[in-house]
């Protein structure tokens, strides 16, 4: 019985072994961490699935191998210390790398167990566990952070779930933008940045965007902590948890302030006068279009104002650009003055400037704004040691609002304003002129003369004239004026005081120019082939033909074409072309001289220079204007002016002209004073080549009024 006994207990013992045994093995086999045993050397003696599955090997790959074969060379030392110290009896728990069969890496944490019987270690058992996947996401969280810290964008995160939305980070380029320190902005939410100047409506585009949970992109004004503003390009975008529930929102911002004045100070150059700082034309423009609708919408009229300063140009020439920019800058400064807030101010052009008045409570009141500005600008201008007096003719339109073409074509007031400008400069100038519907018929007729003008000059409509010119001892021709005349077909003769007028102001001067020359010079050239007493031919040469940079070398060509003595050409230039560009002009006349052609300063008397100009410039004659002669019987002022300007000019060794002369009496006094030569209607008008040849033929046949001595 006891044997019995005896026998089952040892076989309960055996079968609870067996069991323990399986339930090991089990656990070894299915632990679903990668279980191993090490003997004392360091060699595998078993390997669970787990761990076979992470080396992508079978157990007979691992079982008997050194653990360090599955080591990094980096990581053996190490790892060997560790096992040394498990040997030695210490649980320890270590991160290392381990190389699968196909030398891929894996990070692993491994747990070494000293296994001990009866006081001795006899194997050590290792539980390891591939973290591969929380190494990857630490590292990249750290490059994330890095990153983040050193972006030279700031950067900022709020917490989502927190009222408030308090900000949590910071990025070390957020509080250099800004000027805070960490700890003063943390726990806050960032509308501290914004301030009076943040656009409410961007403020809210920002808020409605973080309720919807949506990103968002603005360009806001923020403020740093010392309160200066700065222009933040913000991007908001919020942050989703695994569930898709908002948790923070991140925020990327960028001070682009440089940026934002640049464009500004680029918009600002587009839209103004870079020297007076006014609006300019586009701009002007853009505020008439504007100002149009209110008009139209509001039952109100709009005016322009278009004020042209008078001879500017010559102010300019003669005193350097310098001045003359000083100069508009008062005008500027003394428009603006006598203006109100809402009104337009822009300049145009060179010396014009328009304005705008959009809120007249009548419209005649825009009469007394224009003849404030005429008033102020009446002013004399003190710049540096010049003192200058300037006028201005204004023209004025009115946009009613009810006229079709204020909704449709705004801009044509400023055109109307214009023709109304140039009326009130044909008006005697320093005036004002409204536009009415006629002066557009003007200025039609003013197109239609330029085109057919055009059509002249290539169907040889025009005709040259010649006016003697008499030596005012013997009567006789010594000269002629070549004088030119438009032969419209329709219209008959049309005169030069209305062409050529028309011709300089659209440079169809130019070509009338060059053709009176050749024509000029083919003429005279022919006349003296038959004349004992060669005749010399006077040719008014305007403002625009005499700079051209042609000019010379075209009359060289023409003398040459025609063997013309030089002194047998003459050009009458008025005072005019010295201001057109006064430094080409004086080098043209020495030039001219040089060639020994002869210049006369037509209608002089007329123009406001300084006399003093006559001394330095090379010129030959003066030709007195025919409005000095008109009353010089009847006015003793218009007679001293005369005998003034001969007595100048016997000093000045010029040969003086009169011209104008109508009457006996006229020829008398001029003859009186000592002028040398005469020109008018009394002696001869002007008159078409075969007349003139018949005039000459004539006068040689004549008894002379006073021979010659012999
Ligand atoms: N650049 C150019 N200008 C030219 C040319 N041809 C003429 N002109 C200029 O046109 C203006 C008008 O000229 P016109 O109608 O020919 O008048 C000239 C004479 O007819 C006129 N004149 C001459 N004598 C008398 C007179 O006794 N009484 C009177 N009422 N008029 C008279 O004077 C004009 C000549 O003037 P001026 O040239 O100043 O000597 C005129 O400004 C012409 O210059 C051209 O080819 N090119």
């Amino acid at each position: 019985m006891q044997g019995r006994w005896h026998v089952s207990k040892a076989e309960d013992t055996r079968l609870q072994l067996l069991e323990q045994q399986s339930r090991y093995e089990s656990l070894f086999t299915h632990h679903p961490d990668h279980v191993f045993s090490l003997d004392l050397k360091g060699y595998v003696t078993s390997a669970n699935k787990s761990l076979c599955e992470m080396l992508n090997c079978n157990e007979s790959d691992i079982v008997g191998h050194h653990f360090t074969e599955f080591m990094l060379d980096d990581d053996k030392a190490e790892v060997i210390g560790y096992f040394e110290r498990a040997i030695h009896g210490e649980r320890l728990r270590y991160q290392t790398r381990a190389l699968d069969l196909q030398g891929n890496l894996r990070h692993i944490e491994i747990i070494n167990l000293p296994l001990t019987v009866e006081g001795k270690v006899i194997e050590v058992f290792g539980i390891s566990k591939d973290i591969s996947h929380d190494v990857f996401n630490e590292e990249e969280m750290r490059v994330l952070k890095r990153s983040v810290d050193s972006s030279a964008n700031g950067i900022i995160i709020a917490d989502a779930k927190q009222p408030d939305h308090p900000l949590t980070y910071v990025n070390p380029a957020f509080l250099k933008m800004t000027g805070y320190s960490e700890s003063e902005v943390l726990g806050r939410n960032c509308r501290f940045l914004q301030g009076e100047g943040s656009d409410p409506e961007v403020v809210s585009k920002l808020r409605t965007a973080i309720s919807q949970g949506s990103d968002v992109n603005v360009v806001i004004r923020n403020y740093r902590k010392d309160g200066t503003p700065f222009w933040n390009d913000l991007y908001i975008s919020p942050v989703r948890d695994n569930s898709g529930e908002i948790t923070h929102f991140i925020g990327v911002q960028q001070d682009i302030s440089r940026r934002i004045e640049a464009e500004n100070r680029l918009d600002y150059q587009s839209t103004h006068d870079v020297l007076t700082g006014l609006p300019n034309r586009s701009l002007f423009e853009e505020r008439l279009s504007h100002d149009a609708e209110l008009a139209i919408r509001n039952h109100r009229s709009l005016v322009v104002l278009y004020v042209d300063l008078d001879e500017f140009k010559p102010i300019n020439d003669s005193l350097g650009h310098i001045v003359g920019d000083k100069i508009l800058q008062h005008v500027a400064e003394r428009i603006s003055d006598v203006i109100e807030p809402g009104d337009t101010l822009a300049r145009y052009n060179g010396d014009e400037f328009l304005l705008l008045l959009p809120s007249l409570m009548h419209v005649d009141d825009a009469q007394v704004v224009a003849e404030r500005i005429l008033t102020t600008l009446s002013q004399p201008f003190s710049i540096d040691s010049e003192t200058v007096y300037l006028t201005a003719s204004i023209g004025i339109a009115e946009g009613e609002f009810s006229n079709p073409i204020l909704a449709r074509e705004p801009h044509m007031l400023i055109r109307q304003a214009d023709m109304a400008m140039y009326q009130a400069k044909k008006g005697g100038r320093n005036t004002v002129h409204w536009y009415s519907s006629e002066i557009t018929e003007q200025m039609n007729e003013r197109v239609i003369l330029r085109r057919e003008l055009e059509g002249a000059l290539q169907q040889d409509d025009l005709q040259l004239h010649f006016q003697p010119i008499v030596d005012s001892k013997t009567g006789r021709t010594v000269s002629v004026e070549a004088l030119v005349r438009w032969i419209h077909p329709k219209r008959g003769m049309i005169s030069p005081a209305v062409f050529i007028p028309l011709a300089e102001q659209t440079g169809q001067i130019i070509a009338i120019g060059d053709w009176v020359l050749r024509e000029a010079c083919t003429t005279i050239a022919k006349l003296n082939q038959t004349r004992e007493e060669p005749l010399t031919v006077a040719v008014n040469i305007s403002p625009l033909q005499f700079t051209r940079s042609n000019f010379l070398c075209n009359i060289e060509k023409l003398l040459q074409e025609f063997s013309l003595e030089p002194s047998m050409l003459e050009i009458e230039v008025t005072e005019g072309v010295l201001f057109h560009d006064e430094e080409i002009a004086i080098d043209t006349l020495h030039s001219l001289q040089n060639m020994g052609i002869r210049v006369s300063i037509d209608d002089f008397g007329t123009g406001y220079s300084s006399l003093s100009y006559l001394r330095l410039l090379p010129v030959h004659k003066l030709k007195i204007d025919r409005s000095f002669i008109h009353e010089v019987t009847e006015s003793e002022r218009d007679c001293a002016i005369v005998g003034g300007i001969i007595d100048l000019a016997h000093h000045l060794s010029l040969v003086t002209v009169a011209e104008g002369i109508e009457t006996a009496e006229q020829e008398a006094i001029l003859k009186q004073q000592g002028c040398t030569l005469l020109q008018g209607y009394y002696f001869a008008r002007p008159m078409p080549l075969a007349d003139l040849n018949e005039f000459l033929r004539h006068e040689l046949n004549a008894p002379l009024d006073n021979p010659a001595p012999n």
